[in-house]
């Protein structure tokens, strides 16, 4: 159906949203690493010709390295793809290059797969890259143990004889090395930790404890996971290493009973000097992928490869200030398949300060030595709170409401808007000899605030805390709510201020309706921009629907979102979005087949640290009016002058949030939570200093498109 690619609207936007999901981003990526792919390339073709006769590629993909195997001489090459999308594609690409024959195929799992069902013999050679950042991600060990099991030809004798004949079995990548390193880098805090006492001036203390879903303690869950992963060289405000990188583990792929092993081995207890201090972040996990004994290929984060790292964010419930000389205690385990990596505790003047629980094991007894008396006040602060007991009654946010939390700005602005708001109607219906218009039988000066926003918002109670305001809040998670109702005891906001109208939704109307449907609604704020950079589905049917329902003065946050971009070089977008000819593939002709997946709107960027040329100023592209319905228009020309020579590849685009004529919040500030987005042009445009581009903006159904012409 993908391949039809009908054009009309709806199909065409969610065929962005699927081709996004089906193909994953990273196959560009690794297509376009020449160096990945000559690596890869050098240590098949030395196997073969070493006499490894029957290969099996274990997640093929693009089938890119069964058919360096094939190139390289291999008598029978098998390829397994457990993506029904992938394994469709690699059958066109070998195709493509004259391989039917001699490639075949398999859409399976190789979990799945046996002699002889599957291949009529035990192969000499895997050639596999099933990995992911935290290198286990893609379950290379399952998948190995069960080839050396299955698939594979006994590994050579220990006694190192070789026979050429490779009548014994071997993996390429052969091993790897797992590298680990503490970090401060406030990026990766705000996704997983309260950063502030107070959000937009609430203080946030009885909020309980609040955790980002990433984390690799015991009660292991399908809420949680162990890592997430970030480009550290890109990440805005950068990072800090704290300590040497150093080996957390080392894994040989051709060593079954090591493979076995792995998950069985016992905890391991690291020791890392500090030789730098610094806020205890996270620790940021890479891998060297040992090819064969000449090539290896690196994640790291100075190599200038194109890949993530893992992450692993430390929890405790404030940061913790780590001072050169101490000793930070990290435990290494692999349970269930995955790498768990996890900061125990800090060695200091030899007193053990235990991260989570601040226990003194030389004097159990005792609380440990105070680490710095603000956090240990904070968190003592914390521990006062009339709710839960600290440790196992926490909520989960996700990352993005976790940083939307510490977003200030957001918080802050929205404060600012409805308090002006609120004191506008006071004064205007409460004071009769203002000949304001007809005063609205506003019962007991009550007014009614509805927030809509997706996910967790504090935005509710911020509203309420004005005064004489019943607020309504969509927050639907029990947890989530009982959140806000302990902040709301704490800041005395009455419980008869706070609602939660999904409780009570008694139909689908009912979502946008009050309950006592002669009134009308003072304030309702909307969510606009996704996390991901994108304006919101259906967000102008709501802002249509949300301004019928408004009193008399009443307003819709935000009232306008203006649309900002500019014109860039940049090839980084390039790499992430299309496969960029045949030389990068070794000369295969892949390119046209994945390309099909390319999608000309590129997400979660950080253009504030991408590597990029301006070619023009920031320019306005696009406004929507939520207030004035008839203001909007569906695709606009603008005209924007070129500052600089060269090849317009991309427009990053981003949004100025205006709450009212005078408070606004920016989705590219250093503080926001947002990400942002860029239409990737389908034809890089040269241009010189001075030209001027046409740029034709649509906007349909939330989806926006650019094309450029000069
Ligand atoms: C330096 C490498 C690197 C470092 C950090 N980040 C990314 C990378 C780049 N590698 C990413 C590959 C990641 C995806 S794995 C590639 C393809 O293989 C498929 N699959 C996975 C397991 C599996 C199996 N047991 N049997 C059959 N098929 C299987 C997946 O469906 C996928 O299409």
């Amino acid at each position: 159906a993908l391949k039809l690619k009908p054009d009309y609207p709806e199909a065409r936007e969610n065929f962005y949203r699927v081709a996004n999901w089906l193909v994953e981003r990273w196959h560009f990526l690794m297509l376009n690493d020449h160096g990945r792919n000559r690596k890869y390339q050098q240590a098949i073709h030395k196997a073969v010709q070493s006499g490894c006769s029957t290969v099996l590629d274990i997640g093929t993909g693009t089938g890119i390295l069964g058919m360096c195997a094939k190139k390289a001489g291999a008598a029978e090459v098998y390829a397994c793809e457990l993506s029904k999308t992938m394994y469709e594609l690699a059958c066109e690409v070998v195709a493509a290059n004259g391989m039917e024959g001699s490639i075949k195929i398999l859409h399976k799992k190789s979990l799945d797969m046996e002699v002889p069902t599957d291949l009529p013999h035990r192969v000499s050679l895997v050639v596999t890259e099933t990995v992911d950042a935290g290198l286990f991600g893609e379950g290379i060990i399952e998948s190995l143990i069960h080839a050396w099991h299955h698939l594979l030809l006994p590994p050579e004798r220990g006694d190192g004889e070789f026979r050429g004949d490779c009548t014994s079995g071997r993996v390429i990548p052969a091993g790897a090395t797992v590298f680990c390193m503490a970090v401060e880098c406030l990026e990766i805090r705000r996704h997983h930790r309260l950063c502030a006492a107070e959000v937009g001036g609430l203080p946030m203390a009885a909020a309980g404890e609040l955790r980002s879903p990433v984390s690799c303690n015991q009660e292991q869950d399908d809420s949680t996971e162990p890592y997430t992963t970030e480009r550290l060289s890109r990440l805005p405000g950068g990072y800090r290493a704290l300590t040497e990188p150093f080996t957390a583990l080392t894994i040989d792929f051709n060593n079954v009973q090591e493979l076995e092993g792995l998950s069985s081995r016992e905890v391991r207890e690291i020791r890392l000097p500090v030789n730098q201090g610094g806020e205890l972040d996270a620790l940021a996990v890479w891998f060297q992928l040992h090819l064969d004994e000449e090539n290896s290929l690196s994640t790291g984060p100075e190599e200038d490869t194109c890949w993530e790292q893992a992450i692993y964010p430390v929890h405790s419930a404030m940061s913790f200030a780590l001072k050169p000389r101490d000793e930070l205690i990290v435990d290494v385990s692999c349970r269930d398949a995955y790498l768990r990596l996890c900061c125990v505790a800090v060695l200091r003047d030899g007193h053990k300060i235990y991260l989570d629980k601040r226990v003194d094991l030389q004097n159990p007894g005792k609380p440990a030595p105070n680490p710095n008396p603000e956090v240990e006040l904070c968190s003592a602060l914390a521990c006062l709170q009339t709710g839960p007991s600290e440790s196992e009654d926490f909520c989960m946010l996700e990352c993005s409401e976790m940083a939307l939390l510490n977003n200030q700005d957001y918080h802050q602005s929205f404060r600012l808007a409805l308090t002006k708001l609120l004191s506008e109607l006071k004064f205007k219906n409460g004071n009769p000899n203002t000949g304001g218009t007809a005063v609205s039988a506003v019962d007991s000066g009550l007014r009614y605030v509805l927030d809509v926003s997706e996910g967790f918002s504090l935005l509710s109670l911020i509203a309420a805390r004005q005064g004489q305001v019943k607020a309504y809040s969509s927050v639907e998670k029990t947890k989530q709510q009982n959140v806000l109702r302990r902040l709301a005891q704490a800041n005395g906001i009455s419980e008869q201020h706070l609602e939660f109208w999904l409780n009570h939704t008694e139909d689908e109307q009912g979502v946008l309706q009050r309950p006592s449907r002669e009134k009308l609604w003072t304030a309702i704020i909307l969510d606009c921009v996704e996390t991901c950079g994108l304006i919101r589905q259906k967000l102008m049917e709501k802002a249509s629907l949300a301004r019928f329902l408004l009193e008399e003065g009443g307003r819709i946050f935000p009232g306008k979102i203006v649309v900002y971009g500019m014109l860039v070089e940049s090839d980084t977008l390039l790499l992430e979005s299309a496969v960029q000819g045949r030389e990068p593939t070794l000369g295969f002709n892949i390119a046209p087949f994945i390309n099909q997946f390319t999608v000309p709107v590129h997400v979660f960027l950080d253009f504030s640290t991408l590597e990029c040329r301006h070619l023009s100023e920031a320019l306005e592209l696009f406004v929507l009016d939520l207030m004035e319905a008839m203001a909007n228009y569906t695709e606009r020309e603008v005209k924007v002058q070129a500052i600089a020579g060269g090849r317009i590849t991309a427009i990053p685009f981003w949004y100025q949030i205006h709450l009212d004529q005078d408070v606004s919040v920016s989705t590219l500030s250093r503080t926001s939570h947002w990400k942002q987005a860029a239409v990737v042009l389908q034809q890089p445009l040269e241009v010189h200093a001075g030209d001027w581009i046409r740029l034709a903006v649509k906007l349909h159904k939330s989806t926006i498109s650019i094309s450029a012409h000069i």
